[in-house]
């Protein structure tokens, strides 16, 4: 229903991406050669000529951070690259380990715009060098990474840790956990997973005396549509004006007689506000669809129209 251009850049991975190709704006980052964790530790808080200064977000744009965290080879930077590079999932078997830290700017539209953070799953960020506070502070959703097709008692203890470390800086930080690599469990084996997994989750939290963390849990693959789901549901919440979204699409649809209105970032195919009415999953897909023919050239006024 509108359009906007993407914006991508990212690090440490086999591949590189068209640059640009949706006329987005680029901002480099790559060749940062400081803009991993030894950054960090040693306490660099200013960005070099042309890459993002870590302090970004923290004064001057307030652009919030959406952290991509969880264990090695859980599928973060699988997500990453499918959602906003249009990487095809089977190209992401070819994905070598993330190394560094990679920071990637979106700024789609005036709606659309923040910063992920990918980390790299070895990593030991609570080493007492690493300045995890500063990072937490500009932090608006941490999203939690789990490979269900793992053990995941591990992840599940490394979440733990994360999320109350994170917690303790920042009060308002959205905590998304997504139970990831779904594509091979049958629905009922999915369900039963998700059940484990919350109740799991939430013991750890309730023997810390920390109920009150609230966890957002997603049934996610990069095999369907379900990972641009659980993304537009993670940066709605980012989003002031989404009740105010909400109500014009509501009004909208009352006026047209359409039966559903999405909002889209149409080269993330990230919904960024629907009226009120449920979401049916194949009505989702069905508008994903058509996007994908729009951006390939053919113009659907009916999608394009808002
Ligand atoms: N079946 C399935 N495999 C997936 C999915 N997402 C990612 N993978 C695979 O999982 C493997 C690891 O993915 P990565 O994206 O490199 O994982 P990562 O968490 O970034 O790994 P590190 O960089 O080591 O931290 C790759 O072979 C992906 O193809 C998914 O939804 N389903």
């Amino acid at each position: 229903m509108t359009t906007s251009e993407g914006v991508a850049n990212c690090c440490g991975t086999a591949e590189r991406e068209d640059e640009d190709t949706a006329g987005g704006r680029y901002d480099e980052d790559d060749d940062d050669d400081d803009d991993d964790f030894s950054a960090f530790a040693e306490g660099g808080l200013e960005g070099g000529d042309g890459v993002l200064g870590y302090n970004e977000g923290l004064s001057g744009e307030v652009k919030p951070r959406v952290l991509l965290m969880g264990l090695r080879r859980s599928g973060k930077s699988s997500i990453q690259k499918v959602v906003f590079h249009k990487m095809s999932p089977s190209e992401t078997l070819f994905l070598e380990s993330t190394n560094k830290i990679c920071r990637e700017d979106v700024s789609s539209s005036s709606f659309v715009s923040f910063q992920i953070w990918d980390f790299p799953g070895q990593i030991d960020f609570f080493d007492p060098t690493f300045d995890y506070e500063m990072i937490f502070r500009g932090t608006g959703a941490l999203v939690f990474v789990i490979d269900s097709q793992d053990d995941y008692v591990e992840a599940l203890s490394r979440l733990h840790l994360t999320v109350t470390r994170a917690y303790k800086v920042n009060r308002d930080i959205n905590f998304e956990v997504f139970i990831h690599k779904v594509d091979g469990l049958s629905d009922d084996h999915k369900i039963q997973k998700q059940e484990d997994i919350r109740k799991r989750a939430g013991d750890d939290l309730a023997d810390a005396r920390l109920e009150r963390i609230h966890l957002s849990f997603y049934l996610t693959s990069i095999y369907d549509h379900s990972i641009f789901e659980a993304f537009s549901k993670v940066v709605q919440k980012l989003i002031p004006q989404l009740p105010t979204l909400e109500n014009l699409l509501n009004i909208f649809i009352s006026n047209s007689g359409i039966e559903k209105a999405f909002l889209f970032d149409v080269v993330s195919k990230i919904y960024v506000a629907t009226d009120s009415s449920p979401v049916d999953m194949p009505t989702y897909e069905l508008c994903c669809d058509m996007i994908d023919v729009d951006v390939q050239g053919v113009l659907f006024t009916g999608v394009s129209a808002l």
